[in-house]
């Protein structure tokens, strides 16, 4: 794991010395969109992805979700992150079909030759002017909702107006204490910024809990993307969470309205497709070896995504909203 300094690789791990041990996230830097009209072309924009990261998951479940498979190709990288970061590598992943690049750092330094920071998936990439438009999964999920309905001819809206507000504020907690805050207890160095995490991460499980054991989902009636959000990171909890990052007071499994909700998302066409739990295990188990030295991946624990739930029989188009 390292990060690129004025457009050269450094084999750094995080720095949490002047934190107190605490895990910052750093803010992502290539932060367009693509304006419509002309912009708009089926073929011409590929996405990077890792199909062990929560964030790029995001992404993959909006191109599924809003019709854009056959628009937006995906290139995978390594679920192996080392010394040199992402790498493309044909027999883990993809190779890179676009310049044949070993790493994902050749990429960012395609994009701007003096990049400094970190080296992140998922990367939304304009193959017509060879740069990169986002690196951001909370923009990129956003491009995917709207900017491509004419051509796709999808309208479900998973940000529409009229509940922006409540996904925005459902948002917040659940990216700061959940989303990041299993990478905040899994990556604190100290056990006071350990115990803060670990704390924050169980009372806003148990307020999730507590939100869909009274309504169908995070927001009210309706599917947005504040579950998708969610949902990526539930369905690595127990299998890597748990163990990997010290996330242990309970799983996902001992939370029923959480775990009936993980199985009746997981059950809609086209996401099961989206995970990929040998990735999932195999980057994080082998990818930290500060944490895991061994580098032995878990042999369970057992999870059964199709068991029955109680949430209902409903079908996408009975539950997201097509209007603006
Ligand atoms: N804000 C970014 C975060 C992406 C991110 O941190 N991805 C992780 C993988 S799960 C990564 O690539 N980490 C490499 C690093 O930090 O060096 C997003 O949501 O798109």
């Amino acid at each position: 794991m390292g990060l690129l300094v004025d457009g050269k690789w450094q084999d750094k791990w995080y720095d949490t010395s002047k934190t107190e041990g605490r895990f910052q996230r750093q803010d992502a830097s290539f932060r367009q969109n693509i304006s419509s009209g002309d912009a708009v072309q089926s073929g011409r924009y590929h996405l990077f992805v890792s199909h062990a990261c929560p964030w790029a998951h995001r992404t993959l479940i909006f191109r599924q979700l809003k019709s854009l498979v056959a628009h937006i190709d995906v290139t995978v990288v390594s679920p192996i992150m080392l010394e040199n970061g992402w790498e493309f590598n044909g027999q883990l992943g993809d190779a890179d079909p676009l310049y044949q690049h070993d790493f994902m750092h050749q990429l960012y330094t395609k994009a701007q030759s003096d990049y400094s920071g970190r080296v992140t998936v998922p990367v939304l990439w304009d193959k017509q002017n060879h740069n990169m438009i986002n690196n951001e999964s909370a923009d990129i999920i956003r491009i995917f909702n709207s900017d491509f309905n004419e051509l796709t001819n999808n309208r479900y809206n998973l940000y529409p107006k009229r509940l922006q507000a409540a996904i925005d504020a459902v948002n917040d907690w659940i990216y700061n204490d959940i989303n990041n805050g299993v990478y905040k207890c899994g990556f604190a160095t100290k056990q006071e910024a350990y115990q803060d995490a670990f704390q924050a991460l169980f009372r806003a499980l148990d307020k999730a809990e507590a939100i869909l054991s009274e309504q169908r989902f995070l927001t009210g009636d309706y599917l947005t993307e504040a579950d998708w959000r969610l949902f990526t990171t539930l369905i690595r909890f127990d299998a890597v969470y748990v163990g990997h990052f010290k996330c242990n007071q309970q799983r996902i499994a001992d939370y029923p309205a959480l775990s009936h909700y993980l199985r009746s998302l997981y059950q809609l066409p086209g996401i099961a497709e989206t995970i990929h739990m040998d990735h999932i295990k195999q980057h994080y188990y082998i990818s930290h070896p500060m944490i895991n030295p061994t580098q032995i991946v878990p042999a369970g624990p057992a999870l059964d995504f199709t068991a029955a739930h109680d949430r209902g029989e409903w079908t996408l188009d009975d539950v997201v909203l097509t209007t603006d």
